[in-house]
Order: structure tokens, then C-alpha cells, then sequence
């Protein structure tokens, strides 16, 4: 099994499937240097996924990038991926690094929250993940987070990932605010050139 070591920063696409083309437009994203790939299909069609999640992480091994599994920690451990990201109703970071093991990445949501962060990294989250900083069209509801959390959760020690409606008009002010990772959806893969949205993202940071 490939292992692929995350990186320090960068662009962390997120697929926003069901859709067709998923494979060729993940190809496109990791063409345009996403350094982070994560599957995210809210679906429950299980046959789907784990074949989707299995192409995924044969793409991600060519690209040198590790493949994170939203939600579902069984479907990571089933196709090797590098990790799982859990939000509130998604399980806890002693029950994933039971079943996925002391090298794999776990991820966790803190929405709008320090105190979320402060555990996560105590429970021993590989990152956090702070947001929606911006309105986004993938989930318009969600909680609204400030910069002022990204600086703030600087002392805990481990990787702050940035989501929610990030753009590259308004990612820089999330850059300067210490965000490692702008976590992105519709602003990479619902533009009709991909590989060039995703290189705009990734333009914002230096080689790692
Ligand atoms: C990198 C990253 N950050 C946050 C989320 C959101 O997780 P969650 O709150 O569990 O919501 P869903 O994505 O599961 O709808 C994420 N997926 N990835
Ligand atoms: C999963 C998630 N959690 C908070 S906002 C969001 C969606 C991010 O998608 P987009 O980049 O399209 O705003
Ligand atoms: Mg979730």
C-alpha cells in the first residue's frame, strides 16, 4: 500500500460528486496542484463509493497526494486511503485512529469553535477545520467562523484548514490569518476550467 506524507499547505480540494465525470475532473484538480484530496459523496449508495473511492486513491498515489475519506472511517480503512475527516455527527478521533492506525490523518470540524479545536487537537487530530469564513454555495447555512480564530488557534499546534465559500479573491485574507490548508469546493469544481481554478488556489502558497 502506498503512503503518501501530508503536506504542510496548500490547496485541499474537496469533490462535491455525485457526478460522472468525477474521476477526470479530480485528475484536473490534482493537475493544478491541489495537495489535499477529499472525497465527499453524502450519498448512501455504498457500491458507488467504494469504487469512486478506490479510483481516487490510485489517482491520488500517482499525484503523490494522500486522499482523505469524509465521514466514513470504515470506507477509508477499506480503500487504504490517508485518512478520514470527521465533523460532529461523524465519530470521534479515538474511534477512527483505533480502526485506521497511528499513521493515518484524522481531521476534524470545529465550525465557529476554539474550545472544539483545543480538544480535537488533544484527542489527537491531525488538523482542524475552521469555517464557513464566506457564504457558500455548497452549504448555505452553515455556521459563520472570523480570521481572528485561524490567528487564535495558532498556539495549538497542528494544521488549520480553512472552509466555506473560499474564492481566490477572498482566500488571501485567510492566507495572512495562518491558514496551512483553504479547503474548497464549488470555487474548483463547479468552474468550467478546473485545473485553472485550482492553480489560482495554489499559487497563493509557496512550494512546499
Ligand atoms: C476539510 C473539511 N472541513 C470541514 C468539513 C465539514 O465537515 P462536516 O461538518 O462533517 O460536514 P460535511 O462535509 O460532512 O457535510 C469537511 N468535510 N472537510
Ligand atoms: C462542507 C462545508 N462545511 C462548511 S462550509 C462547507 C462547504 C464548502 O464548500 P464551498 O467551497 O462550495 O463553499
Ligand atoms: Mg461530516
Amino acid at each position: 500500500m502506498i503512503t503518501t506524507r501530508f503536506p504542510n499547505h496548500g490547496l485541499y480540494a474537496i469533490t462535491d460528486g455525485p457526478r460522472t465525470d468525477l474521476l477526470d475532473v479530480a485528475s484536473q484538480a490534482l493537475a493544478g496542484g491541489a495537495r489535499v484530496l477529499q472525497y465527499r459523496d453524502k450519498t448512501t449508495d455504498t457500491t458507488r463509493r467504494h469504487a469512486e473511492a478506490v479510483a481516487l486513491k490510485q489517482l491520488c498515489d500517482v499525484h503523490a497526494v494522500p486522499l482523505i475519506i469524509n465521514d466514513d472511517v470504515v470506507l477509508a480503512a477499506a480503500t487504504g486511503a490517508a485518512g478520514v475527516h470527521l465533523g460532529r455527527d461523524d465519530g470521534d478521533v479515538a474511534a477512527a485512529r483505533a480502526v485506521l492506525g497511528d499513521h493515518s490523518i484524522i481531521g476534524v470540524s470545529c465550525y465557529d469553535s476554539f474550545e472544539l479545536a483545543r480538544a480535537a487537537a488533544a484527542a489527537g487530530a491531525d488538523y482542524v477545520a475552521f469555517g464557513a469564513f464566506f457564504p457558500s454555495p455548497t452549504k448555505p447555512h452553515a455556521v459563520r467562523a472570523s480570521p481572528a480564530l485561524l490567528r487564535q488557534s495558532a498556539t495549538l499546534g497542528v494544521p488549520r484548514v480553512a472552509i466555506g465559500g473560499i474564492t481566490p479573491d477572498n482566500a488571501p485574507s485567510l492566507v495572512d490569518a495562518g491558514a496551512d490548508f483553504l479547503a474548497v469546493i464549488s470555487a474548483v469544481f463547479a468552474m468550467p476550467d478546473v485545473c485553472a481554478a485550482a492553480q489560482r488556489f495554489a499559487h497563493l502558497y509557496p512550494p512546499d
